[in-house]
């Protein structure tokens, strides 16, 4: 489903399995949360490997020249920021040899991306050097830019400095529920308004190719104001496997984009996007990791203003090594929640 995301309505934003489940370490289990996670591991079969097989397989059309097509599109109908991350760290790296990995990129999204049309992926071989490579990508519809990205690769290069932040204590994802079950839930409230119903099984519909377990869901949908931090385990879903670094990071800039941008919105429940968008991303890439396991996404902002919002994200391994980290700055438009809407 849509991940419930900064520009949805009040409706999917009241979506909470139990008013005690705020807290970061001991997550509230019933009977009922286990029939869903029963339920809910089913569906995700039917999305085995689609991020692989189709979203970033990309299609070669001419030297340093690819075709992306689309598999879920928001229902912003612009496309997701995330997609075009990914497809255009995939083109960049199609011309990097394979003893040098993706350490950094840096975006800037121009233009809405129209979901109607495929986007081109054009790369322009800025630099091959002993180290470092790098790479700009131009993503172009309707023959103009929406989107222009850098990427720089580098061989491996092992350095006596190493050190890193302390991974956050949290529960495992096998304790805590995933999006859909989380909407499943509130679902099977009887007394569940039936444009809200609709609403939430029109979001189930959807089909993303990632799977998202919200540690705290009542702040993650914005129940109630919290501070604009978030913590969630994501993971493509389908299997994907070792050895594919290249691969890896194109997931894992795929997902980055996912749930970012909301943390800002968190201290606001109040207010209500009417128009958010990612303006720019950029990310950089530690260490291995596996994009179809689990990891924990640590986000948090640190500034809102302007009609803009700051966002810093951390990706953890489950063993505590820090793979990646993100900062992204969004376009939040934003209108106070219809007292009517608020009930
Ligand atoms: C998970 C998050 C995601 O994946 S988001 C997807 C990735 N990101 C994107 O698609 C963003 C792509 N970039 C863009 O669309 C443009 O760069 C944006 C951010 C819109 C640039 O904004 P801007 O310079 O305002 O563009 P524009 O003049 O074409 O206007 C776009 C619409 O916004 C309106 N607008 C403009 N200024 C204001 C304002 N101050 N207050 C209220 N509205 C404003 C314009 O009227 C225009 O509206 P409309 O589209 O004509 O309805």
């Amino acid at each position: 489903m849509a991940g419930g995301e900064v520009g949805d309505s009040r409706s999917t934003s009241g979506l909470t399995p139990n008013s005690g489940h705020v807290g970061v370490t001991e997550p509230q289990k019933s009977p009922e949360d286990e029939n869903l996670k029963t339920l809910a591991s089913q569906d995700t079969q039917d999305l085995k490997s689609v991020l692989v097989a189709s979203v970033l397989n990309l299609e070669k059309l001419d030297v340093d020249l690819y075709r992306g097509t689309h598999h879920w599109v928001p229902r912003t109908q612009r496309l997701f920021g995330g997609q075009i991350i990914g497809q255009a760290l995939v083109a960049a790296a199609k011309s990097v040899s394979d003893n040098f990995y993706a350490h950094s990129l840096h975006c800037y999204f121009v233009r809405a991306g129209d979901p109607k049309v495929p986007v081109l992926y054009q790369v322009d071989r800025t630099r091959d050097g002993r180290s470092f490579t790098v790479r700009s990508v131009k993503a172009v519809q309707h023959g103009q830019p929406i989107l222009i990205c850098q990427a720089s690769f580098q061989k491996l290069q092992p350095s006596p400095l190493e050190h890193q932040f302390t991974v956050p204590s949290v529960p495992p994802p096998e304790d805590l529920l995933t999006v859909e079950e989380l909407i499943r839930l509130h679902l099977s409230k009887p007394d569940l308004a039936e444009d809200a119903k609709k609403g939430l099984n029109k979001l189930l519909a959807n089909e993303v190719p990632i799977e998202i377990k919200p540690v705290s869901p009542a702040h993650f949908y914005r129940f109630m104001p919290s501070e604009p931090r978030r913590l969630f385990w994501g993971r493509a879903r389908g299997y994907i496997g070792e050895g594919n670094m290249k691969l890896h990071c194109c997931v894992a800039a795929y997902v980055s984009d996912f749930a970012l941008l909301g943390t800002a919105m968190q201290p606001y429940p109040n207010y209500r996007a009417q128009f958010a968008a990612s303006l720019d991303h950029a990310m950089w890439f530690h260490s291995t990791f596996r994009s179809d396991e689990w990891m924990l996404y640590e986000c948090e902002s640190s500034w809102a203003g302007s009609s803009r919002g700051l966002v810093q994200g951390r990706i953890w391994r489950r063993d505590g090594v820090l793979a990646a980290s993100c900062s992204q700055e969004g376009l939040l438009r934003v209108k106070p929640v219809p007292e009517s809407s608020k009930l």
